[in-house]
C-alpha cells in the first residue's frame, strides 16, 4: 500500500503583504518523484524553502511521516537539498566537501566513526563517478561534475527526502541528460522521495511520477504526466505545459523523413 511521506495543508506565504502562496495543499508519496513545474515567480522556491525549514510559512502545516514539522529546524527534518548553483565549499576538495556535514556531526566521536565517514564518502564518490577528481577543488570541475559532488554531499546524510532546486539550469544539454539518468538511478537504488523544482516541461515529463503545475501562488493541477496530457485541468495547463512540449515535438519532426 502507498504511504504518505509529506502532507502539506493550506500553505500560505506573504512577503510584505504580497501573496506568494495561496492555500496550497498536496501529498507526496513515499519514494515518489514529484516535480513542481511553473513559470518564474509562481512560488516554487518558496514551497521548497518552507518544506526544508529555511522559511516559516505565514499559514498552513507540513507533516512528515505523520509528525507536524512546521516548526522544526532544517537539521531535524532529515531532508537534503541540491541547489542550482551547487553551493560547494570552494576551498575544500571533492572528498572534503562530501565528508563535511557528516564529519561535523560525528566530530566528537572516536577515530572509528571518522573512518566510517571516510569509507562512506569514498563509496559515494565512486558511485558518482568522481574518483579521479577526489583531490580537486570545485573550480577545477565542470558544472556537471560539481553537481554530482553536491548530490554525493547530500546523500552522505542519508536523507529520506531530497529536494532539487532547478539543479540543471546551468548545464548543457548532454550533461543534463546524463544527470537526469543519474538522479533516477539514485532514486531507484536508495528509494528516496524526491521533489524537483523546474520550469522545464520536458524535464518534468521525462523524470516524474507526478507533476504539480503552479500558476501565480496557486496549485493548478497535480497528476501523472499521462493524465496531465490526456486531461489538462484548464487552458493554462494546456498552454503552459502542452504547447511548449508540442513546440519541441514539432521542431524534432522536421528531422523525421516520411
Ligand atoms: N524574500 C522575498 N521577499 C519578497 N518577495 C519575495 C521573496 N522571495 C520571493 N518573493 C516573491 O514571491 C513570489 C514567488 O517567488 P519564488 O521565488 O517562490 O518563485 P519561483 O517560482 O521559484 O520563481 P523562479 O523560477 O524565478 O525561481 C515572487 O513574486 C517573488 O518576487
Amino acid at each position: 500500500m502507498e504511504k504518505i511521506k509529506l502532507k502539506v495543508r493550506d500553505l500560505e506565504m506573504e512577503y510584505d503583504g504580497k501573496r506568494a502562496l495561496d492555500k496550497v495543499s498536496f501529498n507526496v508519496q513515499d519514494g515518489e518523484f514529484l516535480s513542481i513545474l511553473g513559470p518564474s515567480g509562481c512560488g516554487k522556491t518558496t514551497i521548497l524553502r518552507i518544506l526544508i525549514g529555511l522559511l516559516k510559512p505565514t499559514g498552513g502545516t507540513v507533516t512528515k511521516d505523520g509528525i507536524d514539522i512546521t516548526d522544526i529546524s532544517p537539521a531535524g527534518r532529515g531532508m537534503g537539498i541540491v541547489f542550482q548553483n551547487y553551493a560547494l565549499f570552494e576551498n575544500m576538495t571533492v572528498l572534503e566537501n562530501v565528508e563535511y556535514a557528516l564529519k561535523i556531526r560525528k566530530e566528537n566521536k572516536a577515530n572509528e566513526a571518522r573512518q566510517a565517514v571516510r569509507e562512506k564518502a569514498l563509496a559515494l564518490i565512486q558511485q558518482m563517478d568522481l574518483t579521479e577528481h577526489i583531490d580537486k577543488k570545485p573550480a577545477m570541475l565542470s558544472g556537471g561534475q560539481q553537481q554530482r559532488v553536491a548530490i554525493a554531499r547530500t546523500l552522505i546524510m542519508n536523507p529520506d527526502i531530497i529536494m532539487f532546486d532547478e539543479p540543471m539550469s546551468a548545464l548543457d544539454v548532454a550533461t543534463r541528460l546524463s544527470l537526469r539518468k543519474e538522479i533516477k538511478r539514485i532514486q531507484a537504488e536508495f528509494k528516496t522521495t524526491m521533489i524537483y523544482i523546474t520550469h522545464d516541461q520536458e524535464e518534468a515529463f521525462a523524470m516524474s511520477d507526478r507533476i504539480m503545475v503552479m500558476k501565480e501562488a496557486h496549485l493548478v493541477q497535480i497528476d501523472t504526466p499521462q493524465n496531465i496530457i490526456s486531461n489538462p485541468a484548464n487552458d493554462y495547463v494546456k498552454d503552459f505545459v502542452l504547447s511548449n512540449l508540442q513546440a519541441k515535438i514539432d521542431s524534432l519532426l522536421k528531422y523525421v523523413k516520411v
